[in-house]
């Protein structure tokens, strides 16, 4: 029998302040390289400052993500229903996980952006060109991060990692959150230690999330000791999630962080997030790097396609802990059968 655990499961967690790893990408290399590792250790997340990205290249995608958003309800329709791709609203996924959200998900394939930006703008070119420019830019960024953490952690290929997400196969995604203010008197069903959740805890699958948002709060990180921690907004900077691929890749060294979005209550903006999800093209396989698995360090995972391990994301809950069907020692403290 293949167990899986889920967030449903879980004691109910507390808050707590704690400062967020920041990363200063002008330091020399070497510091920068070691800053990473730790803080992909420790947290699975970490703040990136001299990032590189243009604030033009930045704003002109927020632009049209505010515009979009600002649309009469049916219009927003028209670029949906997600399954996966499009606009979303309230449903996340498609097993019944629902958040107090909008949203619009796209594939970063060039081409694909060209034909959704049609449902969603009047002007599709000015909005295709401020996403392909955005995606080229925050690709390059995880790409940097991702060479870093390789000579972090001596690997002799410093491109190991960065190369999954360069192809021009990639199977990299960019997603808008919108989450409205909503008011705490209105029903609500779905809540989590008295908050409303705006998208809730999971961690992403891929290998690396680069998250901007604007000045409102509402993101959270889980510690390694179940405690939870608000993530200071910051627009002109970018959080750095570490996915469930690069777990594996590095057999558990760096953790992939289990994150969640409480929903606007009260503040008077809405907060609006947009987060490119580095992916390799799914044929690729994924698994434990050899430099990483020794007799003291068993290999923690059974390799797998990319393909295959969207394909069980898309069959699960979003709380699910999915990287546990593909592990070689699975434990027995995980609570829901999933397959008998
Ligand atoms: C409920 C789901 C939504 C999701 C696919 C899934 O079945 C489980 C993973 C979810 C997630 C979380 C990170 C990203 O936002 C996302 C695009 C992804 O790759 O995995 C979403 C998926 C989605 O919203 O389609
Ligand atoms: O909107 C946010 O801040 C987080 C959303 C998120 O985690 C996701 O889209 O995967
Ligand atoms: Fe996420």
């Amino acid at each position: 029998m293949v167990v899986l655990s889920s967030a449903t499961s879980m004691r109910t967690k507390k808050t707590k302040a704690v400062g967020i790893p920041v990363v200063d990408l002008s330091l020399d290399r070497s510091t920068v390289s070691e800053l990473i590792v730790k803080a992909c250790e420790d947290y699975g997340f970490f703040k990136v400052i001299n990032h590189g990205v243009p604030s033009d290249t930045i704003s002109r995608l927020e632009d049209e993500g505010v515009r979009f958003f600002d649309k009469e309800a049916g219009d927003k329709q028209r670029a949906g229903p997600a399954t996966p791709f499009g606009y979303g609203l309230k449903n996340i996924g498609l097993n019944g996980d629902k958040g107090e959200l909008e949203y619009l998900l796209l594939h970063t394939n060039p081409f694909s952006i060209a034909e959704r930006s049609k449902s969603i703008s009047n002007n599709p070119q000015n909005f295709s060109c401020a996403a392909n420019d955005y995606v080229e830019s925050v690709r390059e960024l995880a790409s940097e991060i991702l060479e870093l953490m390789a000579e972090g952690l001596w690997f002799p290929d410093k491109y190991v990692f960065s190369r999954l997400i360069t192809d021009t196969q990639s199977d990299s995604v960019l997603r808008f959150n919108h989450y409205p203010t909503v008011k705490n008197r209105e029903p609500c069903s779905y809540k989590d230690d008295d908050h409303r959740i705006g998208f809730g805890e999971h961690s992403d699958p891929q290998i690396l999330t680069i998250l901007r948002s604007n000045d409102v709060a509402g993101l959270e990180i889980c510690l390694h000791d179940g405690f939870w921690v608000p993530v200071p907004p910051d627009p002109t900077q970018f959080y750095v999630i570490i996915g469930d691929a690069l777990q594996v890749l590095t057999n558990g060294r760096f953790t992939s962080v289990r994150h969640r979005a409480l929903a606007n209550s009260s503040s008077r903006n809405s907060r609006m997030s947009i987060m490119y999800f580095a992916a390799p093209p799914v044929n690729t396989t994924i698994g434990p790097l050899h430099e990483l698995v020794s007799p003291e360090n068993p290999s923690l995972y059974k390799p797998f396609t990319w393909g295959d391990y969207k394909k069980a994301a898309y069959s699960l809950r979003l709380g699910d802990c999915r990287l546990d069907l593909f592990k070689l020692h699975p434990t027995n403290d995980q609570k829901f059968p999933l397959f008998s």
